[in-house]
């Protein structure tokens, strides 16, 4: 039995055109249901709308048509429960590592002693054990980055939105932040929607893969990728199984990119 979370239903995106009095159409008709306990990748080419789709569910923007429903209410202003990655890792330099993490508690007005915990708890998961005193410059960008997830995971949220969350982080401590990344959302059964560029990033970690057009953007296929898991993320062109999971999604991209004269 499907157990659907958030359904994105008819998602259509109108912005007006700077300087004009035109709009540009952004998404044009987007359907897809996010399902508790998965993990949904949604790809496609730049500015197709993907950033603006996670907006929409975290209630930042109401779309212009169709409308996203949260276990099955409208989201109609801020959605409160839900966790957002974004691309850099905003941790308030001011702040330790620890008090960056414990905000979004005493924001909600959790106990001292519950904070403490779940604080602790949170930075273990992401592995910054340790860390607790150090200010955000006292931590590489990957340390920083899992400040920024262990931020999130504190308070619990229903959904994890994450918008291109390793795009910055060199290609070796990218490997390991998608590996530790699959290791906690299935340790946390999270529910996870994960925009990303890299068809690679996009099959080793999803449940399901969206792929968009580009502007106007519609939705191409959603690919199940059927790869049991633990998914080695560190070589996984070794894997068949993994290749043709890639070339499905690549079939239906590579249509969206212009490749020019290289085939
Ligand atoms: N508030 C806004 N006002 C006007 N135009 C906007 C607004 N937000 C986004 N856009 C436009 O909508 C389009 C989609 O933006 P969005 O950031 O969602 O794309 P994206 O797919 O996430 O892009 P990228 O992959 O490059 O990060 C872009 O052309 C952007 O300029």
């Amino acid at each position: 039995m499907s157990d659907r979370l958030l359904a994105f239903d008819g998602i259509g995106q109108d912005f007006p055109a700077p300087g004009t009095k035109a709009n540009i159409r952004v998404l044009d008709g987007i359907s897809f249901d996010v399902d508790r306990g998965k993990f949904v990748a949604v790809i496609g080419p730049s500015g197709c709308g993907k950033s603006t789709l996670l907006q929409m569910a975290a209630g930042l923007l109401i779309p212009t048509r169709g409308a996203v429903h949260h276990r099955g209410r409208t989201v109609t202003t801020i959605n409160t429960e839900v966790g957002f990655v974004p691309q850099q890792a905003q941790l308030f330099p001011w702040k330790t590592l620890a008090e960056n993490v414990e905000l979004p508690l005493l924001f909600r007005g959790v106990a001292a002693g519950e904070r403490r915990q779940r604080v602790a708890d949170a930075l273990g998961a992401v592995g910054l054990k340790g860390f607790e005193q150090h200010f955000p410059n006292q931590l590489s960008g990957g340390m920083q980055k899992r400040g920024s997830i262990a931020r999130t995971l504190v308070y619990r949220p229903d959904i994890i939105l994450m918008d291109e969350p390793f795009g910055a982080l060199d290609a070796q401590t990218r490997m390991v932040m998608q590996s530790d990344l699959q290791t906690l959302s299935m340790e946390a059964g999270a529910t996870v929607i994960f925009v990303t560029h890299d068809i690679t990033e996009a099959v080793l970690l999803a449940d399901h893969v969206v792929v968009l057009s580009q502007r106007p953007s519609r939705l191409l296929a959603n690919i199940p990728i059927d790869l049991p898991r633990p998914r080695n993320m560190f070589e996984p062109f070794r894997n068949p199984a993994f290749e043709a999971a890639y070339d499905a999604v690549w079939t239906e991209f590579r249509s969206q990119i212009d490749i020019g004269r290289v085939h």
